[in-house]
């Protein structure tokens, strides 16, 4: 047993030779039973890290490290959901989960993945082939986390799900996360849906970590202040700024206590993801940073 369910150190990935990187220099450290926000622009690079994670890349340099191993001695306690949800068209609902419980004898948790399939409505007898985007997700979740796992990765899990679909596989997600510890990385570009349920965050931004940490602690290192046009924000580290007439309204990184005059507030999750995504120059702040600026 390990405290750290994912760590990442000088990680990079390039795709051939001459390709760019895709990752870049990553340092990360997830603890053991968070729900960690995976986010950042098309292209940033969380298909790849999650790909990494889950040993189905290997590393151009760097290490990576899942449940105190490398990724590919992990791999029967990992459960992995691709983008594109690969399964067996030819298989029936039954079958898939059947092949589940074959290829991970001993910890195969047969009740949650058909809980998570009846909870959809699918006819067990349905071929794979014959199912929709959503219910093809539904029933990847449901082999996932059919293998009970220590560290789920999830890529853009809820692209193709209705809202209550959404809701209610959250919901799995959730409890199977308080029940068991499992940790669980879930990519998606829908922040607003990541507030409630996740407390962790990565944010990542041309291949490179841009923040990384408890949301609680990353929203309380930064205020959204509304002052008066040309006020001098300095020493405070600026994430974003804009002026509208006569206000200027900013998302800083205090370096010392705000004036007291100034109109300020603790940002959302959304609005701290927003303002670093339109200013992908905005300094990281990632444990890494901190520990090099101390
Ligand atoms: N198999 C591959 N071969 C070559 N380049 C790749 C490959 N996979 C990813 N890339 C490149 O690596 C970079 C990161 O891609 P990645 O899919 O990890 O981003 P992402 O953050 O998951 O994007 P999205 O939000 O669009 O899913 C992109 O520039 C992409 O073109």
């Amino acid at each position: 047993m390990t405290d750290t369910a994912f760590e990442a150190a000088g990680l990079g990935k390039r795709f051939g030779r001459r390709g760019g990187w895709a990752l870049r220099d990553c340092a990360l450290r997830l603890p053991a039973g968070r729900v960690c926000a995976l986010v950042g622009p098309n292209g940033a690079g969380k298909s790849t890290l999650l790909a990494l994670a889950a040993g189905l890349l290997a590393p151009t340099e760097g290490r990576v490290t899942v449940l105190g191993t490398a990724p590919a001695a992990a791999r029967a306690r990992v459960g992995y959901v691709a983008q594109d949800k690969p399964l067996h068209p030819q298989l029936t609902i039954a079958d898939t989960l059947r092949m589940g419980a074959g290829l991970n004898p001993g910890h195969w948790d047969a009740a949650t993945a058909e809980r998570v399939v009846a909870a959809g409505d699918l006819d067990p007898k349905a071929k794979v082939r014959s199912l929709s985007g959503g219910q093809r997700t539904r029933v990847a979740l449901a082999l996932a986390l059919g293998k009970r796992p220590g560290l789920l990765l999830l890529d853009e899990p809820m692209a193709d799900l209705d809202p209550l679909a959404r809701h209610d596989l959250m919901g799995t997600l959730m409890a199977q996360a308080a029940q068991y510890g499992t940790t669980i990385v879930m990519s998606s570009h829908v922040v607003a849906e990541l507030e409630d349920s996740c407390d962790h965050l990565l944010l990542l931004g041309g291949g490179r970590v841009r923040l990384a940490g408890e949301i609680d602690d990353l929203l309380a290192a930064h205020a959204r202040v509304a002052v008066p046009a040309g006020t001098d924000l300095a020493p405070h580290t600026v994430v974003e700024s804009r002026t509208t007439g006569r206000q200027l309204t900013a998302l800083l990184r205090p370096a010392s206590p705000l004036p007291s005059d100034w109109r300020a507030t603790t940002p959302s999750l959304e609005e701290l993801v927003l303002f670093h995504l339109r200013n992908p120059d905005a300094p990281a702040l990632t444990p890494a940073h901190e520990e090099a600026a101390a």
